[in-house]
């Protein structure tokens, strides 16, 4: 399903005719003729990045712009994906990346009738399994429930908890296995400015101390100035793949933003000049 661009010799190996460089071997993402379609749709189209390791990568655009399809096309579940898409040094979707990525979902993926202790044990025995791995578990689990500061819930029903709180307890399952790479879409969503400002400073932290590369996505753009980096994204297109103040200077914005804004105008106009049609959605 991966990598499979017509005409690409060596599946993985970013060959492709697509206008970003070659593969980056440090690089935890690269992407070259990405496109895919769900559907009669062509969601994706012709997408060439490189995301950075060690590093926040913010995924911005307006809803319905293709970056839940694009995360998940990293993380090796979406289907009709043509072009080269290599994470991690491995085409998307290779299983020895299983272990190596966490992803969290738009909806929080946790039994509700167990506590936030007892999700964590459940996973976390799937990931260590065995009596000998007991105390590396719970230490694990722990850690991670502080993380996401719900150690004050952790013996309360997942079910039980709000909508912000049930997001946590799908990040803590994610930062279990101390991923490599951390996929997350939209975790920021409802959450109110203290808590979300919180989880900005974990992921900086993450991406600190562990060395963890990030991919957070995101259509609130105040939140683009928290990014290393930034893919931006419109009707499956990518705007930009900048850092946050290259983009300011070279849109001469005072916000990401308003840099977006112009983005899209100069798109608009470069598609009237050499009419070429927006894309078809
Ligand atoms: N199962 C599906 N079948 C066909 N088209 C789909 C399907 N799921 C999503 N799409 C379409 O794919 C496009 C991209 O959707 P996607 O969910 O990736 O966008 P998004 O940027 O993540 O949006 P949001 O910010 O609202 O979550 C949309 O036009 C959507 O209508």
């Amino acid at each position: 399903m991966m990598n499979n661009a017509p005409g690409s010799p060596h599946p993985g190996t970013g060959t492709g005719t697509g206008t970003h460089p070659g593969p980056d071997p440090t690089a935890a993402v690269h992407a070259q003729n990405l496109t895919v379609t769900r559907g009669p749709r062509t969601v994706l189209r012709d997408l060439g990045f490189t995301v950075p390791r060690g590093q926040i990568t913010g995924l911005l655009g307006p809803s319905g712009c293709g970056k839940s399809t694009l995360m998940r096309a990293i993380v090796g579940t979406q289907a009709k994906v043509t072009g080269t898409l290599d994470v991690l040094g491995r085409p998307a979707g290779h299983p020895t990346l299983r272990t190596r990525i966490g992803y969290v979902t738009q909806a929080p993926s946790v039994y509700d009738d167990l506590t936030v202790r007892q999700n964590l044990d459940y996973f976390a025995a799937i990931l260590n399994p065995g009596r000998h791995n007991a105390d590396r578990r719970h230490d694990h689990v722990t850690r991670a429930i502080s993380d996401v500061d719900l150690t004050t819930h952790a013996d309360a029903l997942a079910g039980n908890l709000s909508g912000g709180q049930r997001n946590r307890v799908s990040l803590a399952v994610a930062l279990l296995g101390a991923p490599e790479l951390l996929v997350l879409d939209e975790p920021t969503v409802g959450l109110d400015p203290v808590l979300r400002r919180d989880l900005w400073t974990l992921f900086h932290d993450i991406a600190a101390s562990r060395g963890a590369t990030l991919l957070v996505s995101s259509h609130v753009m105040d939140e683009a100035e928290r990014c290393h980096r930034l893919l931006l994204m419109r009707e499956g297109q990518l705007l930009a793949d900048d850092t946050p103040d290259a983009l300011r200077t070279r849109t001469d914005a005072e916000t990401v933003e308003k840099a977006f804004l112009d983005l899209v105008d100069r798109a608009k106009e470069k598609a009237e000049t050499t009419g070429t049609k927006e894309p078809t959605r």
